[in-house]
């Protein structure tokens, strides 16, 4: 056993990587890079099973974490009504059609009603959600409805940009594109204003 992930604070049962899977998935890729044509005992390769064991685990880390505790951990009763953003929060997921990485930023916003949450909990409640097998579209909507039950807020808004390796490396192979998802209850729904605000923020306007 050993200890993995910086910053757990507790929300995250993943405090070391599991023996069992560990054990488990190396051996499974053991056999996929016998399947690809590869020597497993050559020097460079030898490790490997092991280290994409702990890899797959560390990737996939937020089926262990729970976002909504996350919130709870740091709520504080607040009588601030203005939007609170936290832009440009870096997102690393893998795509659960071909578990390639797709990455790229989140942009996170809410008006309080009665409480505010520690800004860094707007990253980790991204970071759990991201850290699973995903399609960019629930990612964006699991990261909002977890505010929204939590925190009870006037209004939030999520905006996702990323890019999928999925599509740049294989398949279409189109280097350049860039995949915009964005998800919004309350004010950011009904009014348009409050959203045009939201987008002049994260567009830095
Ligand atoms: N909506 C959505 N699609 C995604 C996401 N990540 C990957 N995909 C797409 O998932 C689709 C799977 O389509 P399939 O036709 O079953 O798979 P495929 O034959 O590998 O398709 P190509 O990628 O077009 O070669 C592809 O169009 C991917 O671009 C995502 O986050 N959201
Ligand atoms: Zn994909």
């Amino acid at each position: 056993m050993e200890f993995t992930l910086n910053g757990n604070k507790g929300y995250s049962k993943v405090e070391t990587y599991d023996d069992e899977t560990t054990d488990g998935l190396s051996s499974k890729y053991k056999s996929i890079l016998e399947l690809l044509g590869e020597d497993p005992k050559r020097e460079g390769l030898e490790k490997t099973p092991l280290r994409v064991a702990k890899a797959m685990q560390f990737l996939t880390q937020g089926y262990n974490m729970n976002p909504e505790e996350i919130v709870r951990s740091a709520m504080f009763r607040e009588d601030y009504q203005q939007m609170v953003v936290v832009k440009d929060i870096e997102i690393y997921s893998m795509c659960e059609h071909h578990m390639l990485p797709f990455f790229g930023k989140a942009h996170v916003a809410y008006i309080p009603r009665h409480h505010i949450t520690g800004l860094s909990k707007l990253a980790r409640v991204a970071e759990a959600f991201a850290r699973r097998l995903q399609v960019q579209e629930r990612l964006t909507t699991q990261i909002k409805d977890c505010i929204q039950n939590t925190l009870n807020p006037l209004g939030v808004a999520v905006v996702i940009e990323a890019q999928h390796m999925c599509m740049q490396m294989r398949g279409v192979q189109k280097q350049h594109s860039i995949t915009t998802t964005s998800d919004f209850t309350g004010a950011f729904q009904k009014n348009q204003a409050t959203r045009e605000e939201f987008f002049n923020i994260i567009n830095n306007k």
